[in-house]
């Protein structure tokens, strides 16, 4: 496919003559860089004549050849080949047309990658900063193309990173609206811009803490950690958590994790409920564990009463999955995550997939191994043991103008709630497979470009959200009647009023802690120029 040479047809033309002039004399003129800075402006005053298709062949002069054409038949392969070894080319005159074809193949070499095009241009020592009519830089065709070596070329040759086009653009708006997030980090690192898309952290992903997975075959350690005096446990009760408020004021975070002692819950312990070891809350993780350090577990007290759970904390709530768990502190949310998945996997998993024998729990709950020492389980791989993670891709949809974002009403969302479309992966299928068939079945759009933004466990009961910026080709809505109540393209402004709760017919997206949230964001911030 051809290199964009920018976001729109428009860009495309090539370039005016001109641009380069000489203010009253409409000359063309180039500023000309020696060692020790910049020498001067050549000016040309004859009108440069038309390249020929004879200037042309001489593409492939000789270089006796080139020292004997004229000035204006010279390529600049032949003037760099000419000057550089004596930098003559710093001081001579050059013909407009020659000038004019140097920054050419700068800017075809910048939105290509062509790198010997670009070192070509910065062999001749112009301004790298040189502009076309709609005030794009090299850097910029480089950038919007997500050409790194070339944009790293350029900086190292002092491109100037907040040069801005006609439209406003930075070369890093560029990088950042085109989703070349490699480049954006180049150049925001140049420029000392910070991108809050750098490295995002979604709510239920702060889990702090240490799971020592090498801890959990070793039985001794384990039922040592159990009773040691500073581990504590999160109770669950039919998968709702023991949650504590915490004092006023603290925004939308109300509810943290009860954190119980064996000696309050000994009476269920006899029971042998399910017990999972989350992990050590360790206070370095650069320091190595040691065995004082506070472990935490979750327990199922699902055969406990209700109200007996309650009062093993004073003020507290048993807290249902979601919504309710978005009030959770955000590391707490992490934990919890963890914790509810791992209990909800052994509710449903209590007998073995592959014969129905009962089975029981191994490595801290983090095994179930089949009671039937003749079952195919205990042999090969058995991912029926393991807990599961079911991905599911969750994307935001953005038109083919780029104008516009796709969002939907599922038929279990509450009212007036419209958010990205999202749906489980297929076995075999990649992540682009799953944004692509899951955006054409619910809405008819097709996607073909997909980019990944974060990712979200989330716990209701295992699944990771993948989320994903998806480029449609087409705007043409078709329903999926039976999972789908609606689906809208809607503008960035809309968008915002539905971010900031502030839609005139009360339309509004999901929380700060859902990814979706996350990843409408992101396009908003990206598309500032719109
Ligand atoms: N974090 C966030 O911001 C958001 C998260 N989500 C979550 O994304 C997930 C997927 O979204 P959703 O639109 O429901 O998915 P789908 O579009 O894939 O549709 C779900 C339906 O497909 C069926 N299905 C197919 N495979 C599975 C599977 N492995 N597990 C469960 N159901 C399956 C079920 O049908 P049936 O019920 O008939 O069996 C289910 O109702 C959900 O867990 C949802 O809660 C959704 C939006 C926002
Ligand atoms: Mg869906
Ligand atoms: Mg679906
Ligand atoms: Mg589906
Ligand atoms: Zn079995």
């Amino acid at each position: 496919m051809e290199a964009a040479l920018s976001p729109t047809p428009m860009e495309r033309r090539p370039a005016k003559q001109g641009k380069l002039t000489t203010p009253g004399t409409g000359s063309p003129n180039v500023r000309l860089q020696g060692k020790g800075g910049e020498l001067g402006t050549a000016i040309v005053c004859t009108p440069p004549p038309l390249p020929t298709l004879e200037y042309k062949q001489k593409l492939t002069l000789s270089a006796q050849q080139v020292e004997n054409a004229g000035e204006h038949e010279r390529t600049p392969e032949a003037w760099v080949s000419l000057a550089v070894p004596d930098r003559a080319i710093t001081t001579r005159t050059m013909s407009s047309v020659v000038q004019k074809d140097f920054i050419e193949r700068l800017f075809k070499g910048a939105a290509s990658g062509s790198m010997d095009d670009v070192r070509l241009f910065l062999k001749g020592t112009f301004d790298v900063n040189v502009k076309n009519e709609r005030g794009w830089t090299a850097l910029m065709f480089a950038a919007r193309n997500g050409h790194m070596g070339v944009v790293k070329e350029l900086l190292q040759h002092g491109c100037d990173t907040t040069v801005i086009n006609s439209t406003g653009q930075t070369a890093l708006d560029m990088a950042l609206f085109w989703n070349h997030a490699d480049v954006a980090r180049i150049l925001q690192t140049d420029s000392h811009q910070a991108n809050p898309d750098d490295n995002p952290r979604n709510y239920f992903s702060l889990n702090p803490l240490n799971r020592c997975s090498e801890k959990r075959k070793d039985k001794t350690w384990l039922r040592n950690k159990v009773l040691a005096d500073n581990t504590r446990f999160i109770a669950f009760h039919n998968l709702s958590v023991l949650a504590t408020k915490l004092p006023k004021g603290t925004s939308s975070q109300r509810y943290e994790l009860a954190r119980v002692e064996m000696k309050d819950i000994e009476l269920y312990m006899a029971a042998n409920p399910v017990t999972v070891f989350l992990g050590i809350e360790q206070t370095n993780r650069h320091t190595p564990l040691t065995f004082e350090e506070p472990g935490l577990f979750a327990v199922d007290l699902s055969l406990a009463e209700e109200d007996k759970v309650l009062s093993l904390m004073p003020d507290s709530i048993l807290m249902p999955g979601y919504p309710a768990a978005m009030q959770l502190r955000p590391e707490e949310a992490g934990i919890y995550a963890e914790a509810r998945s791992m209990l909800a996997w052994h509710d449903r998993y209590q007998f073995c997939p592959t014969c129905g024998s009962p089975s029981r729990l191994e490595e801290g709950g983090y095994k179930r191994v089949c009671e039937d020492m003749e079952c195919r389980s205990h042999n090969g791989v058995h991912n029926t043991c393991y807990p599961r993670t079911d991905p599911s891709a969750i994307m935001l949809v953005v038109s083919p103008d780029g104008k516009r974002c796709l969002l939907g009403r599922s038929k279990r969302f509450p009212a007036k709630m419209f958010s990205c479309l999202a749906g489980f992966m297929e076995p075999g299928e990649t992540i682009e497979d799953t944004v692509r068939r899951e955006v054409e079945e619910e809405s008819g759009v097709i996607v073909d470009r997909v980019e990944y933004h974060s990712s979200q466990p989330w716990p209701f009961p295992a699944s990771l959200m993948l989320g994903c910026i998806a480029y449609a080709t087409t705007d043409h809505i078709k329903l999926d009647e039976e999972e789908m109540e609606d689906a809208r393209w809607f503008s960035r402004p809309e968008v915002v009023q539905m971010l900031t709760r502030q839609h005139p017919q009360g339309l509004f997206v999901p929380p700060e802690q859902a990814v979706a949230h996350q990843i409408i964001k992101t396009w908003v911030r990206r598309t500032a120029n719109l």
